[in-house]
């Protein structure tokens, strides 16, 4: 449902300030071709009144011939920047660069946020950045999550479906998405609310029950039939069940990259804002499902790339899948208990 560009310019005006925009500063700001055009000209109204030097750098689209899916999440890893010189140096030279294209899991991204450079992706529709605005109580929430995570030395995943999912921890940070960029060389996503990391490198074995109306994304498909994934040292190895799994396996043949089957980003929803049955009220090309990943009380687990946090793993598979009514368990201490959330800050 259409926002105003009163409203948005106002939602901008909130998330640039939680991002600590200067005067003086340099913001530029990253296009393509489905760059929503109301999400662009709000942008820059709102940078400009917080007094930012404001750029635009709109950019060719590329994969577009090697893709199965249309959504800027399923094929990652090379960007209209990889071997961009030029695109690179005015990312790098900037203080805050709005990811209106994403860049998401590219070297490029990293290289760009080492230099110092905030990166904020925001390519949700108008209305759902208005719904989501993030806010410091969001932040909050994630930290308490991250800083569980970043002490922890074991995930544990169990559902009454049979999920049951051993993580080991420690050899890759927390990554804490509330919604803004508050410190330099940071990456985030608007709209968002959710904690994860990765598993150390072929540390995590198990079961996962992909259940009846879990969710596939970039299918952007409520599973019909339970999926059944056996997890090998850090790889699904197996994936049984009906047409859903037939459908998953037979996408991410096309990619014909076993590191596509491995296991990426593991963590929780924490965004009481967002809902699980959202997704089913959208067409599949109107959004990239943040709802589904940040809805709070479910276990987000994700396949394919490593290279948001440093990892060799650039592979262009990339599969978000969250489930419902799991309970995730941080060195036995229950963060989420059958798909209800524990609140960290109370039960400290
Ligand atoms: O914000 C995001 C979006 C997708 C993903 O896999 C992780 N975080």
């Amino acid at each position: 449902m259409a926002i105003s560009d009163h409203e948005l310019t106002e939602a901008w005006k909130t998330v640039l300030a939680l991002s600590r925009l200067e005067p003086e500063q340099t913001v530029t700001i990253l296009t393509g071709p489905n760059t929503h055009p109301q999400t662009l000209s709000t942008a820059i109204v709102a940078a400009q009144a917080a007094g930012a030097i404001v750029n635009r750098l709109d950019m060719l689209p590329v994969n577009g011939a090697r893709a199965h899916s249309r959504d800027p999440l399923a094929y990652v890893g090379s960007t209209p920047l990889t071997g961009n010189a030029a695109a690179m140096a005015m990312c790098k030279a900037s203080d805050l660069v709005l990811d209106l294209m994403l860049l998401l899991f590219s070297p490029e991204q990293a290289e760009i946020l080492e230099s110092g450079t905030k990166i904020l992706l925001a390519v949700e529709p108008p209305e759902i950045l208005a719904r989501l605005v993030p806010t410091e109580e969001d932040k909050a929430r994630v930290q308490a999550a991250g800083r569980l995570i970043a002490a922890s030395t074991e995930m544990r995943v169990t559902s009454a479906a049979g999920t049951d999912l051993i993580c080991a921890l420690g050899q890759y940070p927390a990554v804490l998405e509330y919604g803004f960029v508050d410190e330099p060389g940071r990456w985030d996503h608007w709209p968002s609310g959710f904690a994860l990391t990765w598993p150390d490198e072929g540390a995590c074995n198990g079961t996962i029950i992909v259940d009846r109306g879990d969710i596939l994304l970039p299918m952007k498909s409520y599973v019909a039939e339970p999926i059944v994934m056996t997890v090998k040292d850090g790889y699904v190895t197996r994936m049984e069940g009906g047409v859903d799994a037939e459908l998953l396996w037979d996408y991410m043949e096309a990619f014909n990259d076993p590191e596509g089957f491995a296991m990426s980003h593991i963590g929780w929803g924490l965004q009481d804002r967002a809902r699980w049955s959202t997704l089913g009220l959208y067409d599949r090309e109107q959004t990239i499902g943040m709802d589904a990943r940040a809805f709070a009380g479910n276990f987000l687990f994700s396949l394919g790339p490593n290279t948001e946090v440093g990892g060799e793993r650039n592979t262009a598979c990339h599969i978000d899948i969250p489930l419902r009514r799991c309970t995730v368990a941080l060195d036995g201490r229950e963060v989420v208990r059958e798909g209800r959330l524990i609140d960290l800050e109370a039960a400290q």
